[in-house]
């Protein structure tokens, strides 16, 4: 500031800082044509649009020079009012306002209160000769007569008694005319819209208060919340917190918590983050992060776009393969043998595998005998790969294909766990039911299927049905190449819990019927059969396939069981069934003409799977137990003669149906 008088704070205590001067008529428009809000004491003025914490904490003001600390232009004056602040009454008269108004305001018996609304709006209000009027907002220029109801609404206090004083005390305050002017960073101006030019002094009382200057009154006067934001130094406050607390939008609020910490935005910062916690410690995103994130965004949709196109590229590959598999599988049209060794990591292993389509068996004399297989898998061989080489037979069932999947050994090797597995490790059954479910969903639109799914256990050569709580025997009928279950228990499948469920159930009338009949569960032969019957939206073709899974009681032989009694009866029926299905496979693989189904009724059970048409896959489960060599070879053998099966091409049982129009 060039011209003028110098200033006093009304609360400064000493000579070495500025205070803000009251003006007079003449000075104030000279000073109102030179002041701008300048960096606090270093002379030049503060860059307004800058929102650069540093140069902010940077600006010092003339108490820093004399050595003391007074950032954001706050001064080190302790506590107290300030001391009469009133410009030059004379100036004020002179410059624009309401004529109405102006003239109401210089009455000397107009004195100024603060009124705070309860939804913490503030206004400036004069009260003369006991009416009121209030300063509406920012934009307003006239003074509002008071409403009745915010007696009620909100708390009028009267200004600091100072100010409300002489107008004529100011001279008092003034320094020496035309005397050199000490920087003040408390002062400042807001240009209001209607108002003009405000000269604005921030006060130090018990806590700092922003005043302006208003000319039509003479008088300083509390700044409005409103009109503050407006304030360059304030606006680099608010804009300091702002970026701190990114989160934090409402300006206002800002400003309210601001003049409570004192004009200290790093209290104010901190009261925050004490209310509000950690939230607000977010770093403010720039346009940097933005354009990063949009960048990353990109990139993950791009690589997102590929991986699905490598997934679609390999699931073509996937579905190419199991089909050359299954045009492999029917064109070989035999029995594929797999063998699988039970793990036991305590056992004395009398097994080797030399190659995956080979197994040797040495005995305790070191005598080895080699079997080869469509595959040998070794102890460490998992669900899943067992599952894998399985499944290019098991899909074609909603082809229309009849597939059986049997596992054959004797008791202990295996068979259970890897038809059935452990619930955490599902075997074949399992697996194979939702891997057909997912295909029949797959093909949903141009198909629609039908799964339904029965078990059974063959005890003693009787046929229990499991899916019933009644413990229902069931009959065999064989008319022809056909076989009929009458009163089977068919249950509809349609999601992978309802498999969960019937498995249960069937287990548990397995246990019951075990009970009840004296058995236990390798002593008989369990059968579970899904039928796959689809309808093709398009032509009306009507596939049925039937996928047959069994798991076969123990192999081992009476002798070596010592069994007898009850024991001996079901060794009996148990060697009965199996060397009936061993009499089949011979009778397929010479090519009879006669092949005995009806020898027992697992092989009339699994005449269908058998007979020529279907698909079949054995797996023969060995115990790597030396002590179990014997029984090892027998299984071995059998899966052997098994494999010399030639079924013939399989065939797919599709129809077209009835009254469909033809294509
Ligand atoms: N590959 C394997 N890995 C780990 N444990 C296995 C494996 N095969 C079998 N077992 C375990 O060996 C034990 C006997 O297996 P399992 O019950 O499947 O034989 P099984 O041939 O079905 O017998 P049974 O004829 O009496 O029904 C079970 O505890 C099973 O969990």
């Amino acid at each position: 500031m060039g011209s003028g008088a110098s200033k006093k704070s009304p609360t400064q205590p000493t000579g070495n800082q500025s205070t803000p001067r009251a003006p007079t008529t003449a000075n104030r428009r000279a000073e109102f044509q030179e002041v701008e809000v300048r960096a606090p004491g270093n002379g030049r003025p503060a860059n307004m649009s800058s929102r650069n914490n540093e140069s902010f904490r940077d600006q010092k003001s003339p108490a820093d020079t004399a050595g003391q600390r007074n950032r954001y232009g706050r001064h080190a004056t302790s506590s107290g009012a300030p001391n009469s602040l009133q410009h030059g009454q004379s100036g004020a008269a002179t410059t624009r306002s309401s004529p109405m108004r102006r003239n109401d305001l210089q009455d000397e018996n107009v004195t100024f209160e603060t009124f705070t609304h309860n939804n913490g709006r503030e206004f400036i209000c004069a009260n003369r000769n006991g009416i009121r009027y209030y300063l509406d907002d920012w934009h307003s220029k006239d003074w509002q007569p008071f409403p009745e109801r915010w007696y009620s609404e909100g708390k009028l206090s009267p200004l600091d008694d100072n100010y409300n004083t002489s107008k004529n005390s100011s001279q008092n305050n003034l320094g020496g005319a035309g005397g050199k002017q000490e920087r003040d960073d408390r002062e400042g101006f807001l240009t209001h819209p209607r108002r003009g030019r405000i000269e604005t002094y921030l006060m130090v009382e018990k806590r700092y208060v922003h005043y302006f200057f208003d000319r039509t009154s003479g008088k300083w006067l509390h700044l409005p919340i409103g009109w503050e934001l407006h304030h360059e130094l304030v606006k680099q406050m608010v804009d300091y917190v702002e970026e701190a607390l990114p989160n934090w939008k409402d300006r206002a609020d800002i400003l309210a918590l601001l003049r409570v910490c004192n004009y200290s935005p790093d209290e104010c910062i901190g009261t925050y983050l004490l209310l509000e916690g950690d939230e607000w410690l977010k770093p403010k995103r720039t346009s940097k992060d933005a354009e990063a994130d949009e960048n990353k965004d990109h990139k993950i949709e791009e690589l997102t776009q590929k991986l699905k196109n490598l997934e679609s590229e390999l699931e073509l590959e996937r579905k190419a393969r199991l089909e050359a598999e299954k045009q492999l599988q029917e064109l070989r049209g035999n029995i594929r043998v797999f063998c699988r060794p039970r793990r036991d990591d305590r056992a004395q292993s009398c097994l080797k595998f030399p190659s995956d389509q080979d197994i040797w068996v040495t005995n305790s004399d070191g005598a080895r005998k080699t079997f080869t297989f469509d595959k040998v898998y070794t102890l460490e061989a998992t669900q899943e790969q067992i599952f894998a080489d399985t499944q290019p037979i098991v899909t074609s069932c909603v082809d229309g294909y009849n597939v059986c999947l049997l596992a054959y050994g004797q008791t202990g090797s295996g068979k259970t766990f890897t038809m059935m597995g452990p619930e955490n490790n599902p075997g074949i059954n399992i697996r194979a039911i939702s891997e057909l479910l997912k295909i029949c969903e797959e093909r949903r639109e141009t198909k629609t299927y039908t799964l339904k799914i029965s078990m059974v256990e063959i005890y003693n050569e009787t046929v229990q049905d499991l899916l019933t709580d009644d413990a229902k025997t069931l009959e065999i009928q064989i008319i022809g190449n056909i076989v009929k279950i009458p009163n089977i228990t068919e249950v509809p499948v349609n999601h992978v819990k309802d498999i969960k469920r019937v498995m249960q159930q069937g287990d548990s009338n397995r246990k019951t019927a075990s009970t009840k009949m004296n058995s236990s569960s390798s002593r008989s032969h369990l059968v579970l059969m899904l039928t796959v019957e689809g309808e093709d939206k398009v032509t009306g073709a009507i596939s049925k396939g039937v996928l047959t899974l069994c798991d076969l009681a123990g192999s081992e032989r009476i002798s070596k069981s010592e069994a007898t009694g009850q024991r001996l009866v079901e060794a009996a029926a148990i060697n009965k069934s199996l060397s009936a299905l061993g009499q089949v496979f011979s009778a397929l693989r010479e090519s009879q003409l006669h092949i005995p189904y009806r020898n027992s009724k697992l092989t009339q059970i699994l005449k269908p799977c058998l007979g020529g048409d279907a698909k079949a896959c054995l797996f023969v489960n060995v115990s790597p137990d030396a002590s179990n060599f014997p029984e090892t070879c027998n299984t071995l053998e059998f899966g052997s003669n098994a494999r010399q099966v030639a079924l013939g091409q399989a065939k797919q049982n599709i129809q077209r149906k009835p009254g469909f129009p033809q294509r």
